[in-house]
């Protein structure tokens, strides 16, 4: 009863590294919209389905905005790849975490091991997993004090996701690991929709008062440091940002121009993302907010972006957990648009035209 499968459109390969930040702005202008034909036939298919109008609520939504962003009716979610960028922060010597920076190169040991949360949820969930350390020996500069990386820094950790092969893929995650990089979300959501400290940053993976005191001084001498050239969201990022925000957001940008749907998941995955809509009104119409994160800032952040995260499970932990964790969702709002019998096929009586 399913639907006839249309062609999937032929992917090009992966983009070539950008030369500059103004090659990176020029992709952003240049990128693609949504694909209102897909977009069409999805909203066409969708109220012949045997369900009363509307009854499965948000998967209606789901099927055709997955349509519309893949570029293709019908939708499919069958090849979802997972990338996972880690990296090191110089704040992170700030006191702002409970936890040391060698961790984030003992997490990336154990994702390689097949030990941590994001292994056994891309298992749990039919997903693929890539893990691309960033210069884990070479932390970010302490950015209360000083830019945290260099122009030509912040382009290569970009490139690191604009460069991803997505050829075949049919959803991207984007999860992270770095010491310190709440801290790094929260300058750099401030940076962007403005605030006070006290709006953007959290406990993170667990700090106390006192630490939570420090975490804001910190945020709040970072945005008195570089003072208005945070205005230009690339320039933000480099500035507040991190390797692996950086790279995530190059990932997004990617898929962007491969027709590959987004799923964001917590707070430093949004922050890293919304570069792209605070340069482009229209940026992150390809990501959807998979689940809200417990770092209060997340939500405040999703706000801002105008997005309603899928799910809210409580989590605080990145890696894309979040977002594997609602794949069985997507998954499900595509089987019942793909593989329902419509009225006419079933033979059920439809309801009256009004
Ligand atoms: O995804 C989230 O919303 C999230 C919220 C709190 C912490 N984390 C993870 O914890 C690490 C950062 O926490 P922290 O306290 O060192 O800034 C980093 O590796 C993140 O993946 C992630
Ligand atoms: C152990 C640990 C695992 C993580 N995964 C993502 N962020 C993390 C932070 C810590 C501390």
């Amino acid at each position: 009863m399913s639907v006839s499968a249309a062609a999937s459109p032929a992917r090009s390969g992966p983009l070539p590294p950008a030369a500059s930040l103004d090659e990176i702005r020029a992709l952003v202008r240049g990128a693609p919209g949504p694909d209102t034909d897909a977009r069409a036939r999805t909203e066409a298919r969708e109220p012949t389905l045997t369900k009363p109008a509307g009854s499965l609520g948000r998967l209606e939504e789901l099927a055709c905005w997955l349509a519309t962003w893949q570029g293709r009716h019908p939708p499919a979610l069958d090849r979802i790849r997972c990338v996972v960028f880690a990296g090191n922060h110089g704040v992170a010597t700030r006191g702002v975490s409970v936890y040391p920076p060698e961790v984030t190169h003992q997490m990336v040991a154990n994702f390689q091991a097949g030990g941590a949360a994001v292994n056994q949820l891309c298992r749990a969930n039919g997903a693929d997993l890539a893990v691309i350390p960033l210069d884990l020996d070479r932390p970010t500069a302490p950015f209360d004090e000083a830019p945290a990386m260099t122009e030509a820094e912040v382009l290569e950790a970009l490139n690191a996701g604009l460069t991803l092969d997505l050829s075949g893929v049919d959803a991207l995650i984007v999860g992270e690991m770095g010491i310190g990089n709440t801290t790094a979300a929260a300058a750099l959501s401030q940076a962007l929709f403005g605030g006070t400290a006290v709006d953007w940053v959290g406990r993170g993976t667990g700090l106390d008062d006192n630490g939570l005191a420090r975490k804001r001084a910190v945020v709040s001498a970072a945005i008195a440091r570089h003072g208005d050239a945070l205005r230009d969201p690339l320039e933000a990022l480099r500035r507040v940002g991190g390797r692996e925000l950086a790279a995530m957001a190059g990932g997004a940008l990617a898929a962007r121009h491969a027709r590959v749907p987004v799923f964001m998941d917590g707070f430093i995955c949004s922050a890293a993302l919304a570069v792209w809509q605070a340069m482009d009104s229209h940026g992150l119409d390809h990501c959807l907010a998979a689940h809200v994160s417990m770092e209060p800032g997340h939500q405040r952040l999703l706000a801002a972006l105008g997005k309603r995260p899928l799910m809210t499970l409580d989590m605080r932990l990145g890696e894309g957990s979040g977002a594997l964790t609602c794949l069985g969702l997507l998954r499900s709002a595509v089987a019942c648009h793909v593989g329902m019998a419509t009225f006419a096929e079933a033979g059920v009586t439809d309801k009256d035209p009004a």
